[in-house]
């Protein structure tokens, strides 16, 4: 399931990230990549151990760990140190179909995580690029998302993924994983749904609602049942 996470950061954020990483050095993307995505990628991206890419993913974390709906989403255990990429039309960068590497280890903190959730927050706003979709295919097909600066898309780490070539400007985003406590997609995607709709049943209803109660109640024993932590 693809879910978009809006206003992790705000227009102002984007701003001062977009002032601090055009200062920045970049480097070939390839750095990070297995072997095969390797093969098919072609864009830069900041050094992940360096200070400006260090400072700014933090300031991501701290957002995302304050979103109800990201943290409803992902029910994170462990979230990678976003990395930072750019795609420019005049390189002709782009991003062949891969699936990501199933685990990733920081050498900076030791963290090593099994990638059940992917995210792409971006940085540049459409209208300022062209191409440059994020593609990922699942089971009802191939979905392209390309979302204001600031918002997010959350998927499954399983599922094969491109970016289509800019042939206009540049693309800039934040991309990372996270090991989430709940392993299995379809019961993460499960739970998701049922606190959605609990929390618009609350909305209606109030919190003391008995009803409410117990179904949060079953919402809480359900991750009970499945968490891994
Ligand atoms: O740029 C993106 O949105 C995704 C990047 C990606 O798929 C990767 O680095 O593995
Ligand atoms: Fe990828």
């Amino acid at each position: 399931m693809l879910i978009c996470i809006p206003d992790v950061l705000s227009k102002d954020e984007v701003a001062e990230f977009r002032r601090i990483m055009d200062a920045a050095e970049w480097e070939d993307g390839r750095s990070t990549a297995g072997a095969q995505s390797a093969m098919v990628k072609r864009n830069e991206q900041l050094p992940p151990d360096g200070e400006a890419a260090r400072m700014l993913g933090q300031r991501i974390i701290t957002a995302l760990i304050r979103n109800p709906r990201f943290l409803s989403a992902a029910v994170p255990l462990q979230i990678f140190p976003p990395l930072f990429n750019r795609y420019t039309a005049s390189r002709g960068d782009h991003f062949g179909i891969h699936v990501d590497n199933a685990v990733r280890g920081d050498p900076l903190t030791g963290l090593r995580i099994r990638t059940d959730l992917s995210m792409t927050l971006f940085l540049a706003e459409p209208d300022t690029y062209d191409g440059g979709e994020l593609v990922i295919e699942d089971t009802y097909g191939s979905h392209e998302v390309k979302l204001p600066a600031g918002h997010a898309v959350l998927y499954p780490s399983s599922s094969l993924h491109m970016v289509t070539p800019v042939t206009r400007g540049a693309r800039v985003a934040s991309f990372f994983w996270m090991q989430s406590m709940i392993r299995d997609a379809h019961v993460r995607s499960m739970i998701f749904d049922l606190d959605t709709a609990i929390q618009s049943l609350t909305e209606r209803l109030g919190r003391d609602d008995p009803d409410a109660v117990k179904l949060t109640g079953i919402y809480h024993n359900l991750i009970r049942q499945w968490a891994e932590v």
